[in-house]
């Protein structure tokens, strides 16, 4: 597992931009290496500010869109198309605006299996296979440290066993969701936890500061090759 490296932008704005130009390279990168590249979406405002500036980026076509596996690192179990689904804001963002990308989605409330978010964490699951190795997942960081949404002293933090799980009582808003657990997040080449301003930076300094995962999810988001924390000056502002 790779040791975390910190990268400071001066505000929310640039962070999107400079985030968002890392993206394009490491997809075009990943797909001249492998035929075609496999990002894990972030929901939260700053997972879909780099979304938008991918798609207003000179470089979004330097991507083969056709040949990128999409998937998500949570989803707010609501039905399809309700503007607080994660999927339909990465849609807005981006997804709307490029050819063909293959979004692998979390089923929405209203889907194939009703109101059963174990149903839709477990179709998930077998979508993902056994053995996913994504080239980047995106994660942001709540203000007590979840990422995707795996949040303090839950279940969700403590589950070994599944790749995904259904989060019932979720602290934030919708209460359920599904949401990849830290073992697949883990899976991942480069993990990049991205997240601005100075409510996040307790969490910040306590998750680069070696907290336990149980206590902060975003300590135990590390991927195989790279863990990029990507910081405004804000959110770093309590780092030593
Ligand atoms: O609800 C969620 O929140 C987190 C963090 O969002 P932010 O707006 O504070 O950056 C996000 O990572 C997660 O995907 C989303 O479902």
């Amino acid at each position: 597992m790779s040791v975390p490296e910190v990268v400071v932008h001066r505000d929310g704005d640039l962070l999107a931009a400079a985030t968002a130009a890392r993206l394009l390279t490491a997809l075009v990168d990943a797909q001249a290496a492998r035929g075609t590249a496999s990002l894990v979406l972030t929901g939260g405002r700053t997972g879909i500010a780099v979304l938008e500036q991918v798609r207003s980026s000179p470089a979004r076509d330097a991507v083969d869109w056709s040949r990128v596996d999409l998937w998500w690192g949570d989803e707010r179990f609501l039905p399809s198309g309700h503007p607080e689904r994660n999927e339909t804001q990465a849609r807005e963002a981006l997804l709307d605006h490029v050819p063909a990308a293959r979004a692998h989605v979390v089923e929405p409330s209203d889907g194939r299996f009703g109101d059963d978010p174990e149903a839709a964490a477990a179709a998930y699951a077998e979508e993902l296979g056994s053995a996913p190795e994504f080239d980047v997942c995106l994660l942001g960081v709540g203000e007590e440290g979840h990422v995707a949404s795996v949040f303090p002293d839950s279940p969700a933090v403590r589950e070994r066993d599944l790749a995904v799980v259904a989060v019932r009582d979720c602290p934030k808003p919708p209460p359920t969701r599904v949401s990849l657990t830290l073992p697949t997040i883990r899976a991942s080449r480069e993990v990049w936890l991205m997240t601005t301003g100075a409510a996040k930076a307790a969490a910040v300094a306590t998750g680069l500061g070696g907290a336990p995962e149980a206590d902060l999810p975003a300590a135990g988001a590390v991927g195989r090759s790279r863990t990029l924390w990507l910081l405004d000056t804000a959110a770093a502002a309590k780092l030593p």
